[in-house]
C-alpha cells in the first residue's frame, strides 16, 4: 500500500484527489469544514517537501455548470484552514487550467472547479480523466468520502499513474481504522448498528457476524426483530416483510457465537414529535397508538455494559429520533459510555452520516479515537466491499 511517505514531492506537481463536498448554508458559507480539516495534512506534507497542489474535488450533484455549486465558495475556507494561499481556476480541464497547472510553483496550491459540471466525471469518463492526469505528477487519492465511486477523478484516472499513485493520510488513515475493526480489532469487538431501516443494514449485518463478539441492534430498526420474535411494538416503525430475515439474522448470531443485544424497554411516545406524551415500556408491550422513539433506561444500562467490556467498538447510526431533543437521551448516554469505554482503552469508530451527526451534535467527536469522514463509502467499507478508488491505487 503506496502512501505519502513512499515519495519526495519535492519540485513535484501532486494532483490530489480530495473530498470537499461540504454542506454550505444559504449565504454559501460553510457550516461544516471537517473534510476540509481532515485533507491538510496531505497538502502540508506535500507542501513541506518542496512540491505544489492540485486540488480537485466535487461538490454536490449539480447538472452542468450551476454557479451554486462552485468550489469558488469554499476557497476562501480552505486558505484559512491551510493558511497558505489557494488560487483558484474557474475550470477543471482546458487550455487556462493546463496553464494554471504548468505555472505553479513549489509551495502554492491550486483549487480546480468542481469535477462534476462534466457529467464525464460520473460516468467514469477515460479521455476525461487522461485530461485531469495531465495536470500533475504524482496522482494522491484522499477522497475517502468518495471512495466507492468509481468515477473519472477518483478511479479511471490512477491507470494513468503507473507507479506514481498513493493513498493520501486521511485515506490511509480510514482505511487502517476500518481494518482495525474488522480484521486486526484487539477482543472483544462490539457493533451498534442503529438508525431507522433493517433494509439498509442487512448487508452490514451479514458482513459484521463474522466479525465481531458482540453486536447492539438499537435505533429504529430494532423492532422488526421485537416483532418477529412476537412483541407488540404498537406503531413503532417496522419492515415487516424483513421479520423472516429478522430471524435468521439471531439464527446466524448463534451459531458464529455472536452475542445479539436488543432494547428491552423504549421511551413510547404518543405522537411523532418533540413535544408528544412519552411513557417508559418493555419493548415487546408497547401500547396501540404509542411508537418507540429511544432506548429506555434498562436498554442503555445494558448497552453501557456491554460497551465497557470491549476493547474494539464500531458505532453506525442512532439509538432514537436523536433529531429530536426529547428522544436524544438514549444516543447521547451511548456516546458518554463509548466516550469512557475510549478513554480506558477501547479502539473507538465512528461511521455513516447520521451517527456522525449526532456524534458532532452532542460533543463526542474528539472524546472517541476516530470519525469518518465517509458517509457512503463507510457503509459501503462495512458491507465488506472493496471501493474502487482504493482498489485503483492498489493495482
Ligand atoms: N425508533 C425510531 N423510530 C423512528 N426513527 C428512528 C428511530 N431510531 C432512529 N431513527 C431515525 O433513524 C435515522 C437514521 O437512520 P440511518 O439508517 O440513516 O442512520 P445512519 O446509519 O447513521 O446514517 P446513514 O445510513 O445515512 O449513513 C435518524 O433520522 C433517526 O431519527
Ligand atoms: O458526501 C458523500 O457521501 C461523498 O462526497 C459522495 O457524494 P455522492 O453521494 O454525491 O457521490
Amino acid at each position: 500500500m503506496k502512501t505519502l511517505n513512499d515519495f519526495n514531492f519535492e519540485n513535484k506537481k501532486a494532483l490530489i484527489r480530495v473530498d470537499f463536498n461540504v454542506p454550505l448554508n444559504d449565504k454559501f458559507e460553510v457550516t461544516d469544514a471537517t473534510r476540509i480539516v481532515s485533507a491538510k495534512p496531505t497538502i502540508i506534507k506535500i507542501l513541506e517537501d518542496g512540491g505544489s497542489c492540485i486540488l480537485m474535488s466535487h461538490l454536490g450533484r449539480p447538472k452542468g455548470f450551476q454557479d451554486e455549486f462552485s468550489l469558488k465558495h469554499i476557497a476562501s475556507k480552505v486558505e484559512d484552514i491551510l493558511g497558505v494561499e489557494v488560487k483558484t481556476v474557474a475550470d477543471c480541464v482546458g487550455a487556462d487550467v493546463e496553464a494554471a497547472a504548468a505555472s505553479l510553483e513549489p509551495g502554492q496550491v491550486l483549487l480546480l472547479e468542481n469535477l462534476r459540471f462534466y457529467k464525464e466525471e460520473t460516468a467514469g469518463d477515460k479521455d476525461f480523466a487522461e485530461k485531469l492526469s495531465k495536470l500533475g505528477d504524482i496522482y494522491v487519492n484522499d477522497a475517502f468520502g468518495t471512495a466507492h465511486r468509481a468515477h473519472a477523478s477518483t478511479t479511471i484516472i490512477a491507470q494513468f499513474f503507473n507507479g506514481k499513485k498513493c493513498f493520501g493520510s486521511l485515506l490511509a488513515q480510514e482505511i487502517e481504522s476500518i481494518n482495525k475493526v474488522m480484521e486486526t480489532g484487539e477482543k472483544p469487538v462490539l457493533a451498534i448498528l442503529g438508525g431507522a431501516k433493517v433494509s439498509s443494514k442487512i448487508t452490514i449485518i451479514e458482513n459484521i457476524l463474522d466479525k465481531v463478539d458482540h453486536l447492539i441492534i438499537g435505533g429504529g430498526m430494532a423492532f422488526t426483530f421485537v416483532k418477529a420474535q412476537g412483541g407488540k411494538i404498537g406503531n413503532s416503525i417496522c419492515e415487516d416483510d424483513k421479520m423472516p430475515l429478522a430471524l435468521d439474522i439471531l439464527k446466524q448470531a448463534k451459531e458464529k457465537n455472536v452475542q445479539i443485544h436488543i432494547p428491552v424497554d423504549t421511551v413510547a411516545a404518543d405522537d411523532f414529535s418533540n413535544d408528544a406524551n412519552t411513557q417508559i415500556v418493555d419493548i415487546n408491550e408497547i401500547p396501540d397508538g404509542w411508537e418507540g422513539v429511544d432506548a429506555g433506561p434498562k436498554s442503555r444500562k445494558q448497552f453501557h455494559d456491554v460497551v465497557m467490556q470491549c476493547k474494539t467498538i464500531l458505532w453506525n447510526g442512532p439509538l432514537g429520533v436523536f433529531e429530536m431533543e426529547s428522544f436524544a437521551g438514549g444516543t447521547i448516554e451511548l456516546g458518554n459510555s463509548i466516550a469512557e469505554a475510549t478513554k480506558k482503552g477501547a479502539f473507538s469508530l465512528v461511521g455513516g452520516g447520521d451517527s456522525v451527526a449526532a456524534v458532532k451534535q452532542f460533543g463526542f467527536e474528539h472524546k472517541v479515537s476516530y470519525v469518518s469522514t465517509g458517509g457512503g463509502a463507510m457503509l459501503e467499507s462495512l458491507e465488506g466491499k472493496t471501493l474502487p478508488g482504493i482498489a485503483a491505487i492498489l493495482e
